[in-house]
């Protein structure tokens, strides 16, 4: 008998359950054993759910689950950090497989976890942590055995591009497209995290770590998210025949790397603008491999359930490299040399207008001057993004008040 502890019967949870559930005689024969979630940890054992659930199997206490022998495997699908984090670590040191969709969790401590994990020859999986239900970590750690991989590129937030699609093709308003998003179970307990791009951030971090065999951390990551983009912003981007998607890209040559999330404008031809909704994609390349692109669901119950329990199957009957071989590769970051061309809209008062106006002249910023009414927005030339970085600086740009985005067109 396979028993589980389920951590959270929230949106994922309950997907969780439900396969399980529809796909049992199945799985249990796949498995050869019969497969019981014993407990589900909740914060509210009363609350009204979307399943018919045994409430004796709900518990709010982590211990009734952690201290069981009996439970084999750990799913965690809370959300949190801290208390993730520390159930995680303690079901690890009882010997306990683990499984995760805790991009946060994750993100902090995928050294430690994977270290923790090998050193109690269990494992510690992932997969639901990044682009929802595509299977892309475990096709990536494969890969990076036989190759090197030169770059990531990937739209990585279901809800960020649900919004983006919603204001581009049906004229929607930014926040009735996040509250679409939140509804439809696609958006972070904090949507902060999503449009703010650390989502995108956090996910990019395992991949460029798992991939470049070094650890990037978050923190090594430029990040500009979707929150300031207005109609103004959609207006000029489609008058360029183009779309805006969040992108985190990476990308590694001779010992150095750059990495960032941002908004970035692509011309209709991107196989980028064709990826709507909550779709993810995610792009590598490989010395050996060329290209490899990734496309699917990035967020929702039945999706990112489906990338937990792949990892339950790969636990389970152990066809699976249990753990990534994680290096130290020693790359340099290159953020600050990168150079791009941009698009900038920035809110003006009257009497600042015309300075700043001088100030991207005189500094060789501007490229065209889009629109000069109550904002202005502009393409710049070929810069460092450090350039704009001064440029909010010296005028006191609030962050609500520009939006940028790199122009890849
Ligand atoms: N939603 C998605 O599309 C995706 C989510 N993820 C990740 O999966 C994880 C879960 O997400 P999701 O299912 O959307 O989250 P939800 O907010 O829908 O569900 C969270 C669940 O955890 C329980 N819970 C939360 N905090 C505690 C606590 N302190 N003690 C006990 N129980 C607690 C809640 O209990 P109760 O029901 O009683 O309130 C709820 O059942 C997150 O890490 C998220 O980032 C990853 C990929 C996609
Ligand atoms: N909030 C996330 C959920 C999946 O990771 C997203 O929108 O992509």
């Amino acid at each position: 008998m396979l028993n589980i502890g389920l951590l959270g019967l929230g949106t994922v949870g309950t997907g969780i359950v439900q396969i399980l559930e529809e796909r049992k005689k199945y799985l249990e024969k796949l498995i050869k054993q019969e497969i019981s979630i014993s407990k589900i940890l909740v914060k509210d054992i009363d609350k009204k759910r979307d399943i018919e659930i045994d409430k004796e199997k709900l518990t709010t206490d982590i211990y009734e689950i952690i201290e069981d022998d009996n439970i084999d495997i750990i799913i965690e699908v809370l959300g949190g950090l801290d208390n993730p984090y520390y159930y995680i670590k303690e079901a690890l040191n009882k010997g306990k497989d683990v499984i995760t969709a805790n991009k946060a969790v994750v993100a902090k401590h995928l050294e430690e976890l994977t270290n923790l994990a090998k050193a109690k020859n269990k494992s510690f999986l992932y997969e639901a942590s990044v682009g929802g239900g595509i299977p892309i970590i475990k096709p990536l750690k494969e890969q990076v055995n036989i190759n090197q991989i030169q770059e990531i590129r990937g739209i990585l937030n279901g809800t960020s591009n649900y919004i983006l699609t919603k204001m581009i093709s049906e004229n929607l308003d930014f926040q009735e497209a996040l509250e679409t998003s939140q509804r439809l179970g696609y958006a972070e307990a904090n949507p902060t995290d999503d449009i703010e791009g650390y989502d995108t951030r956090r996910k990019l971090r395992i991949l460029s770590t798992i991939a470049f065999k070094d650890k990037i951390d978050e923190e090594d990551i430029s990040c500009y998210g979707i929150n300031s983009i207005n109609f103004s912003d959609i207006k000029n981007i489609k008058s360029m025949s183009c779309t805006v998607k969040l992108l985190g890209t990476a990308i590694v040559n001779d010992n150095k790397y750059y990495a960032s999330v941002e908004p970035v404008i692509v011309s209709q031809n991107s196989y980028f603008s064709k990826v709507d909704d909550a779709n993810n994609l995610v792009s590598f390349i490989g010395d050996n491999v060329g290209e490899l692109r990734f496309f699917g669901e990035g967020a929702g119950r039945f999706p990112t359930a489906n990338a937990v329990l792949s990892d339950l199957i790969d636990i389970t009957s152990n066809t699976y490299q249990r753990n990534c071989f994680l290096e130290n590769s020693e790359l340099d970051n290159i953020n600050e040399l990168y150079r791009g061309k941009y698009y900038m809209r920035i809110n003006v008062k009257e009497d600042t207008k015309d300075k700043i106006e001088k100030y991207i002249v005189d500094n060789e910023i501007i490229e065209d001057m889009i629109e000069k009414k109550d904002s202005i927005a502009f393409t710049t030339k070929l810069i460092s993004k450090k350039k704009l970085e001064k440029l909010i600086d010296i005028f006191m740009i609030d962050s609500k008040n520009y939006f940028v985005a790199r122009l890849e067109v």
